[in-house]
């Protein structure tokens, strides 16, 4: 297989792939975007020196075609598509909730597709992805897509079943992180800090802790406990996050994001 990739659908999450893997070496001469907006493919070009192509000269480009547009444009763009896709293409999908199958019937049977959530660390060489495999997806094409995003962060094998849950977790995870950095923030100014002061302190304090999960090997319960001093501030804070029901307030706000991307994965039946 060559190495050469279309990326279609150049926004958030296609232009965090692409600039991380062109920081990761590979070359501009080897990736094309094929974007629906004109001045953002420009835009493109002139930063990253990556051309835009039409999906037929895409397809006759790269072997691997990387999907990156809203779940609500899957379906009108997978029928202009299906005339340009073969069977030797791997066509990689990051669309929330769209199911490996539908993207098979429609692109034609015996097409090997792999459906992939990151998440937006990636632009920060820092995302969580987790690649699934369809139908006719064998080892190498799990191999070939994994190399598009283990440049951009850490990357875990899981049957397709997952992928909606995966999706609710590590997909829109960093959403919950930053409302609770917002509100955190907010917290510092009901305190009297100034704002930039409270950001400060947040940012660092969250920064500080995700290493502490990441390395220091113990759970976040002992983590927490750690802090938490008998008599002391921290349980106060704590008897009022469990008296509002922040931890059930998660728990559903996971389901309610995980029940969405299956009603995603309806929009095409
Ligand atoms: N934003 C995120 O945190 C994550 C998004 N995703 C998935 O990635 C996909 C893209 O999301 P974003 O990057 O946030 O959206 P976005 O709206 O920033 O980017 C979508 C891009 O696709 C282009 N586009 C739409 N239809 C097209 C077509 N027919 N041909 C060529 N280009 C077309 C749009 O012009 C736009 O630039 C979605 O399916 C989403 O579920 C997955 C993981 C995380
Ligand atoms: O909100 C969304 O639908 C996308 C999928 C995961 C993160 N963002």
């Amino acid at each position: 297989m060559t190495d050469r990739l279309g990326i279609i659908g150049a926004g958030k999450i296609g232009e965090s792939l692409l600039a991380g893997l062109l920081r990761s070496g590979v070359r501009p001469d080897d990736v094309v975007v094929v974007e629906k907006f004109q001045e953002r493919a420009e835009s493109l070009y002139q930063r990253y020196g990556v051309r835009d192509l039409s999906l037929a000269e895409a397809a006759a480009f790269a072997n691997t075609l990387l999907i990156a547009v809203k779940p609500q444009d899957m379906g009108e763009l997978l029928v202009k598509m299906a005339p340009a896709v073969t069977s030797d293409h791997l066509i990689v999908t990051v669309a929330a909730g769209i199911p490996t199958g539908y993207v098979e019937r429609q692109l034609g049977e015996g097409v090997p597709v792999v459906r992939v959530m990151p998440n937006t660390p990636a632009l920060v060489d820092q995302a969580m992805s987790v690649v699934a495999a369809g139908a006719y997806a064998n080892a190498d094409h799990l191999a070939a897509a994994e190399k598009i995003f283990s440049p951009v962060g850490k990357v875990l094998r899981l049957p397709e079943n997952q992928l909606d849950a995966v999706t609710a977790l590590s997909g829109s995870g960093p959403a919950y992180f930053f409302f609770l950095v917002e509100a955190m923030i907010d917290a510092g100014i009901l305190l009297g800090l100034p704002r930039a002061i409270a950001a400060d302190l947040i940012v660092q304090t969250a920064l500080g802790s995700a290493v502490m999960l990441r390395d220091s090997g113990e759970h976040p319960v002992q983590l927490r406990e750690g802090v938490t001093s008998p008599g002391g501030t921290t349980i106060m804070a704590i008897k009022e996050l469990e008296k509002h029901g922040v931890r059930a307030a998660l728990l559903e706000a996971i389901e309610a994001a995980r029940d969405r991307s299956v009603e995603l994965g309806k929009l095409y039946d």
